[in-house]
Order: C-alpha cells, then structure tokens, then sequence
C-alpha cells in the first residue's frame, strides 16, 4: 500500500519549479493587502476583537431546524471532510432530511464541493494536496452514488482575487445552494478552523431567510475545541496538562470500554433521486491554475476511504503501531502511518484512528505516568497534538495569519538570505541530512516528524531564516499541509510558537544523524553524491573543501558559528 519511491539521480538537478522564491518571502498583498500587525492579534486576547471561533460556536449553538420547514432539499456543503463515514454534519444531513421527509416528501439529498483557486493560491496549497484532494473527490463521488446522492462540483469563477470569505463568494454559495434545491434549502457543513474560513461561515449564517438556513457541525477534531480550560476557565498553553485533560474527558464521557468509542455514523441508503439530473455535471480548472500544480506528473497515494483505512489497518496489524516508540524517529524506516494526508483531507476520522488504537491496545489510552506510555498510547498522543494545535488556533486565531504566538519572537533580526534560503529549499546546502529531507520532501511530499523537525530547526536557528518563510515553503510542498499542524510545529521547532522548544535548543546534526540515521542509509538514498562516500564525517557533517567529493558542495554554513549567532539573535530578542 505504501509507495516506494526511488530518487533519480541527481535530484535536485531535475526540480523544475514553477515560480521563484518571492511567494514565500510575504504574505501575498493580492489577497491579504492589510497584514495584521501583533499588535493588532494582540487584540484577541484583550477582548477588542472577537475571536470567530467562539463567535461560530455561539450560531451552532442556537441552531435549530425552523419550525415548519418547507425545504425542497438538504444540501451538505463537503470541504476538508470527503468520506461518507463517521462525518458529522453529513449524518445529521441526514437525519433532517428523514424529519423533513415528514412534512415533504420528496425532500432531496444534494453533496456540493465548492472549489475557488483564490483560495488554493492564497492558502499556498500544494500540487500534492490538491491532486489528492481532488482525486478524493472523485472517489467520493461513487461512495455518494452507492447511496443515490448527487456529488456536485461547482467552481466559483471571479477575474479579482476574491477569497471564499468575501462576500462575493458568500452571496455565490447562497445561490448555488438555493438553485441546487430549486426552492427553500437546508445547507449543512463541518466547521473549519482558519480564521478565513470561520469568518466565511459567520457571514453565511448572516445570509440566512426563509429560502436559506445554515447549519454548521463540530468533526475535525476528537474533542471539540473550547472544550477543555484550565482551572480558571483559559486555554491551556502547555500540552502535556491538556493532553492529560484530553484523555480524562473522552474517559468521562463514555463508560469503561466505551471510553472513546464514537460510533461511525450511520449512513442512509435510497434517499435520493436527484442523482440522474447532476451526473453528468462536470467542473474544470483553469489552464492557468493546471500550471500551478507542478506535481501533476508525480505519483500521489490512492485517495480513497478504503485505502485509508487499510493503511490504518496495516499500521496496527504490520507491527509499526506496536513498535513505534523504536521505529518511528529513524529516517530510513518510513514506519509511522503515514495517515497524515488522508486525515487533512478528510478521508478518515481522527476518532477512528484513535478508536482503532484505543480498542488494538486492550482499552488503554495513556499510563499514569505518560513517559511509561507504550507505543501505540503515544502514537495516540500525536494524534492528541493534533487536536490541541486546533483548540489552541481557535484560541489565538493569528496562529492561522502568520503572527508567532510568542508575540516577543516578532522582533527576532532574522537574517533572512535569500540564497541560503533557496539553497535549503532545494536541498543544496551541503548538509548533508538536511539536503536528503528536502529532496524528499520535493519528490514525495512526505517527509516524518523527525525530518520536519530537523529541517526546521536548521532553517529558524542555523541559518536564522524567519519561521514563516519554511512555513510557507511546507505548505506548498507537502502532501498533507495543514495549517494548524503546520504553524505548531513551525512554532515548537523554532521557540517562536505555543509550548515551544526553549531557544536554546537547536538540533545538532551530528547528533541527529548519529542517532536516527546511524548507517548513512537515508543520507545515501536522497543524495545519490554521498552514495559511494565511505567517510562517517562527510555523511554526517558535510565534505570540508579538501574532501574530493564530485559535484556535492560544502556546507552554506559552519555548524558551530550558526548556532552562536542564533543564540545571539535570540537572546537579544527575548
Ligand atoms: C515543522 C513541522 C511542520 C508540520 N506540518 C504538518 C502539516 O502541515 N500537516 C500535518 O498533518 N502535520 C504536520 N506536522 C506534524 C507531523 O510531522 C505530521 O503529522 C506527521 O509527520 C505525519 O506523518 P504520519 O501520518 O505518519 O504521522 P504518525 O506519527 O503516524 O501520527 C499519526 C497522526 O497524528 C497526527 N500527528 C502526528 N504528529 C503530530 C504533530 N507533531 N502535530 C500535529 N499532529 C500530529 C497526524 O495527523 C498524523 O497523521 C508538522 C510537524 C512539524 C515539526
């Protein structure tokens, strides 16, 4: 099931990128002309500025199906949530079309996907992410056809560049959805967290009448942000007391065995007839925006529900769950899930991933002492620093606008070198594991924890590169980029984020190699150069100028030298 992937020869030599560098050196000023400032994020905390997550969750509270419903149809809006089970909001699309069915009857059920390339290119999304993403569309469309439900496509088109939160887009949903139904609709969808997203939602519970009515569900995460506060009602800061929290609460809202055991939810067959009139219904990109996908060539993962739980299934039964505490962190193995990508897009549920640990690991979700932990309880603890990177978004919503949550960190004098940067970017800069994560990165879309966490620390720290130009950089290439996974650890590797790494810490890549890449093997792989180097020093360090390796170049930096500057920055900062 898992793809294995040689590298060509040469790697770096044959990446043929659409664009130059300058897309990640800012927010784009097209779609974000007025960037907030920290002192304007700062007006979240001191309650001048709303947060949009509290305030949707004020609407999905008070939601209700209106009295005497006259709908003609229930239309469930699919965004980052393309499966047909355990989906929240399309179950209870559902179960208000069977009440409506009780006053109309031929009340239909309609699956909408809206697409905007606006949004893709603002949000810096990935040709990985979106061809995955949109090959999961398709295969959700035969999963909705096995249950009569017409998936339409619909792409909002627009010359400006307009962001789905902007009322040109809202007022366009509206009338999709109004025109899909052909008379008064239900429209349900699952709540995203980015501050765009939550604000596009707000406006559309703004638009609600008599032929429009909006209904918005919590399914992203396990336990729905805002749920879990510290003693004195605030968002916990740091992850271990919130991740204790985390478990208490799924153990206190289900009894013993069914501590965390969220049913998937049900679906309906033969509801609908309002297939055959959509089915040929088709959608296209722009030529403009098929260029933007420079991946398009390369292979991505099978995107279907099926292959996500077989992935899953083959995680727990092959043995890597039950050997992930040894396994997870050594570069060549590849042994963790790889269910990332299929979590972002929707395709599986975090409750069942956890549920499917949970029940593997004879009912046990954590030890009292959580560095007793065996390995399948803390392969579900990161899945818990999943959920906590959204509670803690929703929380401080400029974690989604490119604002440190360590508001003195903005002051850091990076040094941003542009060459440096797309020297790291390529996977040119003469560390050796620095350049096999990048290239690997670059071919695959895919690169482990570990290999994030190094790259990252290198880039913030050694070659004091702001945070956010890697940040950005991830967003564009990985398969699985999510915003808030990918700010959080942006944030933890590089101390500018939310219970981050102190400064201090900058990752020795001695160390690293030495440790999690003993025998060269992954260094090897991805930088075909090193293949024959038998010298441990070179495989791990680097070549100095006097070692005769062909067309590998030497470090852009001195090990040692960068990690004084760094601490110098950092400190002057702070
Ligand atoms: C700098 C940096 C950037 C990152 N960017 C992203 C990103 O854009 N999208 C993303 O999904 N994850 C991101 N992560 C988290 C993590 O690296 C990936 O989720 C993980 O490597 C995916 O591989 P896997 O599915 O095999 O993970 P597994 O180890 O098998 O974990 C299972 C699942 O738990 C979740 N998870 C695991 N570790 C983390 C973590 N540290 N933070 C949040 N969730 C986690 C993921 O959903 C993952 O699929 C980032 C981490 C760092 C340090």
């Amino acid at each position: 099931m898992k793809r294995s992937v040689s590298p060509p020869p040469a790697v770096s030599k044959k990446l043929k990128l659409s664009e130059g560098f300058e897309a990640y050196y800012k927010l784009d000023p097209r779609y974000y002309p007025n960037a907030i400032t920290w002192q304007q994020a700062n007006e979240f905390n001191n309650g001048k500025r709303e947060k949009p997550a509290a305030l949707l969750d004020e609407r999905i509270k008070k939601q209700k199906l209106p009295a005497k419903a006259d709908i003609s149809a229930v239309v469930h809006w699919f965004r980052t949530d393309l499966r047909v089970r355990d989906n929240a909001a399309l179950s209870n699309a559902i179960k208000l079309l069977r009440e409506i069915r009780g006053q109309k009857k031929d009340a239909q059920l309609i699956a909408l996907y809206t697409i905007n390339e606006h949004d893709w290119r603002a949000h810096l999304d990935s040709g990985w992410k979106l061809t995955f993403a949109l090959n999961a569309l398709e295969s959700l469309r035969e999963m909705l056809k096995q249950m009569n439900v017409a998936l339409v496509v619909r792409k909002f088109e627009s010359k400006k560049p307009l962001l789905s939160r902007s009322s040109e887009f809202v007022d366009w949903v509206k009338e999709q959805c109004v025109s899909l139904a052909q008379g008064n609709v239900l429209v349900t969808a699952n709540a995203q967290y980015e501050t765009d997203e939550l604000y596009r939602d707000l406006k559309l519970f703004d638009k609600q009448d008599e032929q429009f009515r909006f209904q918005v569900y919590h399914d992203q995460c396990i336990v729905q942000p805002g749920s879990l506060t510290t003693g004195k009602g605030s968002q916990y800061t740091v992850f271990t007391p919130w991740y204790k929290r985390w478990v208490e609460y799924l153990k206190s809202h289900k009894q013993g065995k069914e501590a965390i055991k969220i049913h998937a939810v049900d679906q309906e067959s033969k509801v609908n007839e309002s297939l055959a009139k959509f089915e040929s219904e088709a959608y296209e990109l722009s030529d403009e925006f098929l260029a933007y996908l420079p991946c398009d060539k390369l292979e991505v993962p099978p995107a279907t529900e099926a292959d996500a739980h077989e992935l899953l299934q083959e995680f727990i039964s092959s043995g890597n769950a039950h050997k992930y505490n040894e396994k997870k962190d050594t570069l060549s193995l590849d042994s963790t899930s790889h269910l990332s990508c299929y979590i972002t897009s929707g395709l599986i549920s975090t409750r069942e991933v956890v549920n499917r640990a949970f029940h593997e690991n004879g009912d046990s979700l954590m030890r009292r002492d959580i560095k007793q932990n065996n390995s399948v309880e803390n392969f579900i603890k990161e899945v818990a620093w999943r959920d906590f990177y959204k509670h803690v978004m929703c929380n401080w919503p400029y974690m989604s606008m490119e604002i440190a949550i360590k508001f003195e960190t903005m002051d850091i004098k990076w040094e941003n070198d542009e060459e440096k940067f797309s020297k790291w970017c390529l996977g040119e800069t003469g560390l050796p594991v620095v350049d096999a994560i990048m290239r690997k990165l670059l071919y695959t879309g895919y690169i482990s924890n570990r290999c994030r966490m190094i790259v990252a620390s290198f880039l913030s720290k050694n070659l004091l590169v702001d945070w956010r130009w890697g940040e950005r950089w991830f967003r564009k290439h990985l398969l699985d980029a999510d915003l808030a996974s990918n700010a959080g650890g942006w944030g933890f590797c590089s101390s500018t984020g939310i219970d981050a790494q102190p400064y201090f810490r900058i990752f020795n890549m001695k160390l690293q190699c030495e440790r999690y890449d003993p025998d060269g093997k992954f260094v090897k792989m991805w930088v075909p150069e090193l293949k024959d180097a038998d010298n441990v020093r070179i495989i791990r360090e680097g070549r100095s100028e006097k070692d005769a390796v062909d067309g590998y170049p030497s470090p852009i930096v001195d090990l040692k030298d960068s990690r004084e500057r760094a601490l110098e920055a950092f400190r002057e900062a702070l």
